[in-house]
């Protein structure tokens, strides 16, 4: 029978606390550079009991870039072209339900975007590109992150959803409550535009959350801080750790057309027609577009 998969190669984006992968072996730091300025940090290569492996520190080594500072295109358009097929973030997030207690992790799946400080899209002035975002997780992803948890016995839930604030501030408890009020499940900074530039650049993607406060709303606890999110997520490493080192390997092969349309997003999304694309920045998503780019330009 023929096969009908081919071999993945997962990204791992670090979030806060994060830095690096324990227990990844043969490792390499090696700088990528990206047509859309600097990534927050070097690529990190490694293998993870036989599986190859790709991380970056979202906010670079040492935590060196704010949410709003990190350069998301350059990030997703480096991993993009180190090869990587499908991306797992992990991410520190407030809780915004009484369930979701400090160590819960929440295999989100839905995002909304309150952030306005940012570059978004890849696309624009030049080349212009509409990528659905409906379904912005990958339920394969979320399929091989829901049963690693399972499997080591970690508290999570499957789906939720998490809303990126701007920051770099924490909420006030009119916005956490109004952000309640929604339904929305937990809160960070840093998963949008994160989550619109993976569909863009075509790599299925998939977020970790783990809860690391109550941000500012719960009448029982003390209002978020920075040392409240490092203690919670220093007792909480080891897990992130089995997660990674758990699920990575259940996405070893993959199908040859994502059926959640996660490799596929910019199949219909490209409205600029060919003769009116400016080269210039055609040149530069050849990482990301090339696949329905096609060839080089003519200027
Ligand atoms: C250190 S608390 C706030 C910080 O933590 C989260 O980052 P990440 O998603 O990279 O884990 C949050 O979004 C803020 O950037
Ligand atoms: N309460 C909170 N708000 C925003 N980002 C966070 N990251 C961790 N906790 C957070």
């Amino acid at each position: 029978m023929a096969d009908d998969t081919r071999e993945a190669l997962v990204g791992v984006i670090g979030g806060s606390g994060v830095y690096q992968i324990d227990g990844l072996e043969n490792t390499r730091w090696e700088t990528v550079p990206s047509s859309f300025g600097e990534p927050s940090d070097q690529l990190l290569f490694g293998e993870l009991d036989g599986q190859r492996l790709v991380f970056l520190p979202r906010h670079g080594r040492g935590h060196r870039y704010s949410p709003t500072d990190i350069n998301y295109r350059a990030n997703i358009d480096a991993l993009k072209r180190a090869g990587v097929t499908d991306i797992i973030s992990v991410s520190a997030v407030g809780s915004l339900k009484h369930e979701y207690a400090p160590g819960h992790l929440v295999l989100v799946d839905q995002f909304i975007d309150r952030t306005f400080a940012r570059e978004k899209s890849f696309f624009g002035k030049g080349c212009v590109a509409h990528v659905s975002m409906a379904h912005p997780v990958s339920t394969r992803i979320g399929d091989a992150l829901e049963a690693a948890c399972k499997e080591l016995g970690l508290a999570h839930t499957r789906g939720g959803t998490y809303l990126t604030m701007e920051g770099p501030q924490f909420s006030s408890l009119a916005e956490s409550n109004l952000y309640r009020s929604w339904g929305c499940d937990v809160i960070g900074m840093t998963n949008m535009p994160e989550a619109k530039l993976a569909r863009e650049a075509e790599i299925p993607y998939a977020t970790v959350a783990m809860v690391t406060d109550y941000d500012c709303w719960h009448p029982d606890h003390d209002h978020v801080t920075v040392e409240m999110v490092v203690k919670v997520l220093l007792s909480n490493a080891e897990h992130a750790r089995s997660l990674i080192k758990t699920a990575a390997p259940k996405l070893r092969r993959r199908p040859l057309v994502d059926e959640q349309g996660g490799d596929h997003a910019l199949e219909y999304a490209l409205i600029t027609h060919a003769e009116a694309r400016d080269p210039e920045v055609v040149a530069r998503l050849d990482a990301v577009a090339g696949r329905v780019l096609g060839g080089p330009v003519q200027g």
